[in-house]
């Protein structure tokens, strides 16, 4: 019979492994391959295929869908450069197999051989059970080891809309199977997968409507939103925000939408995109004392769960879901298990990017939550893409860079403008201590770069207090009597 999990069941029976991961995505993959390299015993179970969410339904195949979508817009937008507009002619199909091809090339990075042969990891392909807090069940194999991590990952939240069962609706698991351009796509949902896909869907040629409770990109600094918002706009994209979806119905081949407020719409397709959930029943968790919830298993900042010898990492756990913070809280078990160092999360500096067009990238505080917490205390220092010299040469201006800031302490940082996410990383060592605005701004950048436009807020943030009253009574002075 299963114990209750009191952390001591290792003792009893000899171990089969040192560590066992559930769940090969962001997250498993690098606490079982970090762990493995250092000569730990590792056992890797998964039940899916190997790259979770993100290799396979996920981050990979949106950016490629979104690169095929930007080529076909940029065709559309080219006359500004002097060469004529084309109305691109677009093989859904061909697409489709792109994506397909996209997440093949990386899957070689996540595959079983990899970690096998590379890494040293026992990989088990199968649906693991919890049985006690030291034993987990996997193709009748029962396994051991006195540390275990959940990397399990989550899943699309289905909201309990009237009729949602009778409609075939689409999540992020389906939508890159279509091989067939849906006329007319739905979204309910107006976050980071509802707007990515609805600009891509829209560049690819489909109607698009997003159906918001909310207002859309609802994370993000509100005066970087309306950048992005007015390009979806501009480009077709209609958005009914404030606005929940309260019925749906099959109608002809597609899906009828009622909402609390407006006309009803019909539509050929709909993708569910409202948010993710966990739903952990049946695997066992109870078994190991290891509590949770919807929201997911709520952890301690080393992610530890109610079973301090059971970790939860990822998705799978209450926090923020992104690849890198998989990632990262992958490497904080290696450190933790193969090393011994009680490694603790840290979201000071957690960046998040949506890939739209234009890039919508933020990392720290947003304004909002600093205003909050320090009030007045708080200023901005904020530069705009339209003095930066490339963002010029290549007429494509729009955005700006806000730094959040507290004195010279930066909090946070909003990029919204082409490139928005690959102009963070000064800015996340920055607000993780290991730069400065100072730093930033006396740095030698390439010259014409959108990465300027850091170095231009970098020195405005110092500006004030580089030609303050101090420096120049010593410049004149000097000027009067030592030159
Ligand atoms: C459309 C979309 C776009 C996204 N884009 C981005 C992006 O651009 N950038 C970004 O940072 N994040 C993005 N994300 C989020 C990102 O994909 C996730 O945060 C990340 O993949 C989570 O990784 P994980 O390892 O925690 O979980 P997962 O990748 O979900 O892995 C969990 C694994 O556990 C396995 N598993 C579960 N239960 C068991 C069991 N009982 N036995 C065996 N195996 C089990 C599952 O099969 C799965 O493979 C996106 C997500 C979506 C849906
Ligand atoms: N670029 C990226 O980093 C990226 C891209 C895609 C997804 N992701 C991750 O994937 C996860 C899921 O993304 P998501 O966009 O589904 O979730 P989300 O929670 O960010 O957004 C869901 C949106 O749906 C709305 N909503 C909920 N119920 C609704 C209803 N009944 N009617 C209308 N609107 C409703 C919410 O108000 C919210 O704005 C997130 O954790 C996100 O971090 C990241």
């Amino acid at each position: 019979m299963a114990s209750p999990g009191n952390g001591k069941e290792w003792i009893d029976v000899k171990r089969t492994h040192d560590l066992i991961v559930i769940g090969a995505g962001s997250a498993g993959l690098t606490a079982a391959g970090g762990c493995a390299q250092f000569g730990l015993k590792v056992a890797l179970i998964e039940k899916g295929p190997m790259g979770g969410d993100c290799l396979n339904t996920g981050c990979v195949p949106s950016k490629a869908l979104i690169t095929a979508a930007r080529r076909a817009q940029a065709m559309r937008e080219s006359a500004k450069y002097g060469i004529a507009n084309v109305d691109p002619a677009i093989d859904f199909k061909a697409v489709h197999d792109h994506v397909q091809a996209a997440i093949a090339a990386i899957a070689v990075d996540d595959s079983q051989e990899r970690f096998e042969e590379e890494f040293g990891v026992e990989v088990f392909r199968g649906t693991a059970q919890m049985i006690d807090g030291s034993t987990i069940e996997v193709n009748g194999q029962r396994l051991k080891a006195p540390r275990i991590c959940l990397a399990l990952g989550s899943k699309p939240f289905i909201p309990p809309v009237e009729g949602i069962g009778d409609v075939p609706y689409l999540t992020n698991e389906t939508i890159f199977g279509l091989t067939e351009r849906p006329n007319h796509l739905a979204i309910m949902g107006g976050g980071p997968i509802g707007m990515e896909m609805a600009q891509s869907f829209r560049r690819l040629g489909s109607e698009v409507t997003v159906f918001e409770r909310g207002t859309v990109f609802g994370k993000d600094d509100p005066e970087a939103v309306a950048v992005v918002k007015a390009k979806l706009e501009h480009e077709g994209v209609v958005m009914h925000e404030r606005t929940d979806v309260v019925k749906v119905s099959p109608v002809g081949g597609g899906v009828r939408i009622e909402t609390d407020s407006g006309d009803p719409v019909e539509a050929s397709h709909l993708l569910v995109a409202t948010g993710r959930t966990c739903d952990f029943t049946g695997f066992g968790l109870e078994n190991g004392g290891v509590e949770w919830s919807p929201r997911g298993i709520p952890v301690d900042a080393r992610r530890r769960t109610s079973n301090k010898r059971i970790y939860a990492i990822g998705d799978c756990r209450v926090g923020p879901r992104f690849t890198h913070a998989s990632g990262y809280e992958g490497s904080l078990i290696v450190l933790q298990v193969a090393l011994g160092l009680p490694s603790k999360a840290d979201y000071k500096a957690l960046p998040w990017v949506t890939y739209s067009d234009p890039e919508l990238g933020h990392v720290g505080m947003t304004e909002k939550d600093a205003r909050e917490k320090y009030g007045d205390k708080i200023a901005i220092t904020r530069q705009d893409f339209a003095g930066n010299d490339r963002a010029r040469a290549e007429n494509d201006a729009h955005g700006f860079l806000k730094v959040i800031r507290k004195g010279k302490k930066i909090l946070g940082v909003t990029v919204v403008g082409p490139h928005a996410g690959e102009l963070l990383l000064p800015w996340s060592l920055a607000i993780g201590g290991k730069a400065n605005a100072f730093a930033i701004g006396g740095a030698i950048v390439p010259y014409p770069t959108r990465s300027d436009i850091s170095k231009q807020a970098g020195f405005a943030v110092w500006e004030p207090t580089i030609f303050g009253n101090t420096a120049k009574r010593w410049a004149q002075f000097r000027a009067k009597y030592l030159l």
